[in-house]
């Protein structure tokens, strides 16, 4: 499970937690202008916008995770087992491979709605990387500091959803998502107010009251309106330090602890690999691992972006403690 979050102080930030038992070796990846993206079944993009991210570089093609091109617009993909439906190729169709989806659009693209114009031609084809990195099953958040959209590949076809809330988690799909918000309009930063019973009294006898009831799991519709609640009250200065912080927060009231989730084997469990969080503006890459509560930074505009070649950097993931005596 993973939540992705996009989010405007003065500048605009975007990232996630990576939810998983395992890493896939993944590492902070440069992709320059001039590093040619060959498809499948689209023609090549020679040149394109430089996108900063985390991927798994495999073959030489860099496999996102999520990124954020040179323009602000940003993309991540997540967890979407059950429901992601890939379709065979359409003829007429920009059939894109699920794997190729970000360097696709983050390549190509600079704003949300040039991205929404431009998917209703889109088919995501059912084309794996290869026999070691197998077809995943996502859907996507894509964002700009003006909105965000929800794409996801069912059955029924491509579902391009406005998302309101800049935030994503996984199952189900995004309008049952949504739908589910309903049960919590009622919970409240504000101190709670006797509605149960007018010949009842009771007692305020903590702070956080008027939020009792939202839900504290790590299921992923839990995590959404977890996540909704704490990223739509949000409150935030404008500073970066600031603002990463409360960014990191953020995703914080949904991160994983290692023995909570409990997947396959008795001993695996999964854990909040990392958090990101990209300032769109600037191109600088932040994340945080499991065991490394420390920021690392990595900025977009320190690599040569119009170079051809991948730079990527493996993730720093011990923890860097400053003593103080
Ligand atoms: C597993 C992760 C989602 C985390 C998650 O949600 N875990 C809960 C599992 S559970 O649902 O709760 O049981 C997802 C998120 C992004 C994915 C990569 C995207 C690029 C590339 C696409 C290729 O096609 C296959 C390999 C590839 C490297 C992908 C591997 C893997 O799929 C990644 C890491």
């Amino acid at each position: 499970m993973c939540t992705g979050l996009s989010h405007t102080t003065k500048d605009h930030y975007f990232g996630r937690n990576l939810d998983l038992e395992y890493p896939y070796n993944e590492k902070v990846a440069i992709t320059p202008r001039n590093f040619p993206f060959e498809f499948r079944r689209l023609p090549s993009l020679p040149t394109h916008h430089a996108i900063i991210g985390m991927a798994t570089t495999a073959d030489g093609f860099p496999l996102y995770y999520d990124g954020t091109n040179d323009a602000g617009l940003s993309m991540a993909g997540l967890n979407f087992p059950g429901n992601a439906d890939y379709k065979p190729e359409a003829p007429g169709k920009a059939n894109v491979a699920p794997f190729e989806f970000i360097p696709w659009v983050l390549g190509q693209f600079d704003t949300v709605d040039q991205v929404e114009t431009a998917l209703t031609e889109v088919n995501l084809v059912d084309i794996a990387f290869s026999a070691e990195f197998p077809q995943s099953p996502l859907h996507w958040i894509i964002s700009d500091r003006h909105g965000s959209l929800t794409v996801e590949s069912v059955a029924a076809g491509l579902r391009v959803y406005d998302n309101p809330y800049g935030v994503l988690t996984n199952n189900p799909t995004f309008d049952i998502q949504s739908f589910g918000l309903n049960d919590y309009m009622h919970l409240s930063t504000t101190p709670s107010e006797n509605r149960f019973s007018e010949r009842l009294e009771f007692d305020t006898y903590s702070r956080g009251m008027g939020a009792i009831g939202l839900p504290g799991d790590l299921s992923s519709s839990s995590r959404f309106a977890k996540a909704v609640f704490t990223k739509m009250n949000s409150v935030s200065g404008t500073s970066e330090s600031e603002s990463l912080s409360q960014f990191f927060h953020i995703l914080g009231s949904v991160a994983q602890q290692r023995g909570c989730v409990q997947v396959g084997g008795d001993d695996s469990y999964e854990i909040t690999i990392y958090s990101s969080c990209c300032n769109t503006d600037t191109g600088v890459y932040y994340y945080t691992t499991y065991e490394n509560s420390q920021i690392t930074g990595v900025d977009m505009h320190s690599a040569d972006l119009d170079s051809d070649t991948i730079v990527d950097y493996p993730l720093v993931t011990g923890q860097q403690i400053a003593m103080q005596n």
